[in-house]
């Protein structure tokens, strides 16, 4: 088993009116290469900000405290090529006057030394694994003129471009129906598979992350609270708090379920 990432002793410090906002305490998590990792909570559990950390997107003046470590890397982790970001809201990441292609093509022109040409070639091969239709047209098309779940599938190819090894998902399906929802995930699923991604997985709900996850990580007031295999961890939470969140989640059949 190789770890992808070691997080030791993290706590995260926002500033806000002048105040300190303790978002994250003393959380130790390690990732192993290639599997995925569901992060679960309720909303202000400081899952977006352990993908932030992790990213380096943190906003500036945010006091951080402890390591993220990548071993075996050799470098800083960039974001972008090592580490691929989806986020909630697709139409937030793409640009409203640039064709889609040109936005995919321009992560792998950036991060892989290719040409333009080359690069939207890649782009348009993306979109077909990301199984938009026809990808050809809708490299050329504009955000506005796809649909919610076809806008974040866009912004998975654009955040697969570059091949990273850890791909981010923060709500990467929450704004969506819940068709749509199922499809992402299992595209999500299948495209970390394919490129032996690490999967981190934000979501409050844990049925469906439990769809992708090898293992859960409950947060719960910024500190982590349990983590375990998805099925050990469905069965036998160690805290009541993640019953609660398995039972809304599954609905009160969920502990008959085995
Ligand atoms: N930029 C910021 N400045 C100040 N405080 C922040 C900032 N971002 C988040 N926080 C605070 O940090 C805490 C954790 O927020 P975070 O966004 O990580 O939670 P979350 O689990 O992702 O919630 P949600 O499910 O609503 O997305 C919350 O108390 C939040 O108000
Ligand atoms: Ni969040």
């Amino acid at each position: 088993m190789t770890t992808r990432l070691s997080i030791g002793n993290l706590g995260v410090r926002y500033r806000r009116d002048g105040q300190g906002v303790e978002a994250l305490k003393h959380v130790d998590l390690d990732m192993e290469a290639g599997k995925c990792l569901a992060v679960i909570g309720e909303s202000g559990s400081g899952k977006s900000t352990l993908a932030l950390a992790i990213a380096g997107l943190l906003p500036a003046g945010t006091k951080f405290d402890g390591s993220i470590a990548w071993p075996g890397l050799g470098h800083a982790p960039l974001n972008g090529r090592d580490i691929g970001f989806v986020f909630q809201d697709p139409s937030a990441s793409l640009n409203p006057v640039l064709p889609v292609g040109e936005q995919v093509a321009e992560v792998a022109r950036t991060h892989l030394a290719l040409t333009w040409r080359e690069a939207f070639g890649l782009a348009t091969d993306l979109l077909g694994r990301v199984r938009l239709p026809d990808p050809e047209a809708v490299a050329r098309a504009y955000p506005h003129q796809l649909s919610g779940g076809q806008k974040q599938r866009v912004a998975i190819a654009a955040a697969i471009a570059a091949r990273p090894s850890l791909l981010i998902a923060d709500e990467a399906t929450s704004a969506l129906d819940t068709i749509v929802q199922a499809e992402i995930v299992a595209l999500i699923g299948r495209l970390v598979t394919e490129d032996s991604m690490s999967l981190l997985f934000i979501s409050h709900d844990i049925a469906l992350a439990a769809q992708l996850a090898d293992r859960i990580a409950v947060f719960r007031h910024g500190r982590l609270l349990e983590i375990g295999e998805t099925g050990e961890l469905l069965r036998s939470p160690a805290h009541s708090y993640t019953r609660s969140l398995i039972e809304a989640s599954f609905g009160p059949a969920a502990e008959e379920r085995g």
